[in-house]
């Protein structure tokens, strides 16, 4: 693949959710597909229902015929997506989507993939059972060690908050078991290879959260941090002499930085946040930067980001679809390809 601008493909989503609506809106910016190559990979019949849905009561939007499309042939569900409600049939087209994307990407054809969002539960109602589209790209790429950071540029101050979940989409009740030094630390490397490749950071201070309220207050309220996540960090300042971390600090303070840093100044601010589960991560990250946080899956081969929100059924068709977290996705995927082209040629 020789080209002078990354090559994105980019996935239409749950074909019922906000996914077409957010791309033909990002993708009516210039500014953005200038600087990149898009292929869209879907059904062209949905991203032309959008439109017609849309170019009355959304000025900016851009039309499906203008950007290259890769097909998917499967489509003997099609007629049954209904705009609004995922189903079985918006839960195979997503998937098949999102394989597609992976296949040409591996075969060489793309830089990076950005997806727009998809609905666990319709996927398993086609049968699919992943928990996320992270967990078929890490599986298609045959990769064991992944990661889901959201990255987010503050617009008051150009700070930026990364946040790597440790644990994911899993039950409230299983995290305790689920977390381990060993997946912390395979987490944490992913995390410092990830800093110093992607963001030029070679000697990080990252901060990782404790589990319980005030950090089990000394077995108090919890015993996680006293049986084996106190030491886990101590033993990491061993295996990474350059790196500090700082931790476990308690859950409900670890954001107030993070939070001057966002609005006011970056002053103590650390460059990652290692959150322990899903929404003691995503709560502070959508709080602060909803409107642009990019999920972006680490330790695959290739580049993957994608929005940060879900397919919003609720407000599918009314032209209200915020786009501008699907436009910092792919102003991400462009900035990641590039720098990772750079480094290869350096
Ligand atoms: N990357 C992905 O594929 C993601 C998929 N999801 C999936 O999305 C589905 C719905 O999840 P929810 O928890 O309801 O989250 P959601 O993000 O779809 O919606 C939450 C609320 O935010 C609003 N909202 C979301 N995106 C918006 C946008 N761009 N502009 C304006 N308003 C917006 C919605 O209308 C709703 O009120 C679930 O099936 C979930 O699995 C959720 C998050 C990420
Ligand atoms: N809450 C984040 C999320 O649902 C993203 O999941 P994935 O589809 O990117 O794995």
């Amino acid at each position: 693949m020789s080209r002078s601008k990354p090559h994105l493909a980019v996935t239409l989503g749950d074909p019922a959710g906000i996914g077409p609506e957010v791309i033909l809106k990002a993708l009516a910016d210039k500014s953005l597909t200038s600087k990149c190559e898009i292929t869209l990979i879907g059904h062209r019949q949905i991203l032309q229902q959008t439109y017609k849905k849309l170019k009355s009561i959304s000025s900016d939007l851009a039309h499906p015929d203008d950007f290259n499309l890769l097909e998917i042939e499967q489509n003997e569900h099609l007629d049954k997506i209904t705009p609004g409600s995922g189903n079985l049939a918006s839960g195979a087209a997503s998937f098949a989507y999102l394989e597609t994307a992976i296949t040409q990407t591996l075969a060489g054809k793309f830089h990076a993939i950005v997806t727009a969002p998809i609905a666990k539960t319709h996927w398993k109602a086609a049968g699919h059972h992943y928990p996320g589209q992270t967990e078929l790209l890490a599986e298609k790429a045959g990769i064991k060690r992944f990661g889901m950071l959201f990255v987010a540029k503050s617009p008051q101050t150009n700070w930026t908050l990364r946040t790597l979940l440790a644990t994911t989409h899993i039950p409230l009740s299983e995290v305790p078991t689920t977390l381990t030094p060993e997946l912390l630390s395979l987490k944490l490397d992913l995390l410092i290879e990830c800093l110093a490749e992607d963001f030029g950071i070679k000697n990080p201070k990252i901060a990782v959260a404790g589990l319980n309220p005030h950090s089990g207050e000394n077995g108090q309220l919890g015993t996680e941090e006293k049986d084996w996540i106190i030491d886990w960090i101590k033993q990491q300042t061993v295996r990474y002499p350059q790196l500090q971390l700082d931790g476990p600090i308690p859950p409900d303070t670890l954001w107030v930085k993070p939070g001057q840093a966002w609005y006011n100044s970056a002053k103590n601010a650390h460059d990652a946040y290692l959150a322990l589960y899903h929404d003691q991560g995503l709560i502070p990250v959508k709080l602060m930067a909803f409107d642009r946080a990019v999920n972006t899956t680490i330790g695959l081969p290739f580049i993957r980001t994608s929005p940060d929100h879900g397919t919003a059924f609720d407000i599918v068709g009314k032209g209200i679809a915020d786009a501008s977290s699907m436009k910092a996705a792919l102003q991400f995927a462009t900035e990641l390809a590039n720098q990772r082209l750079k480094n290869i040629s350096s």
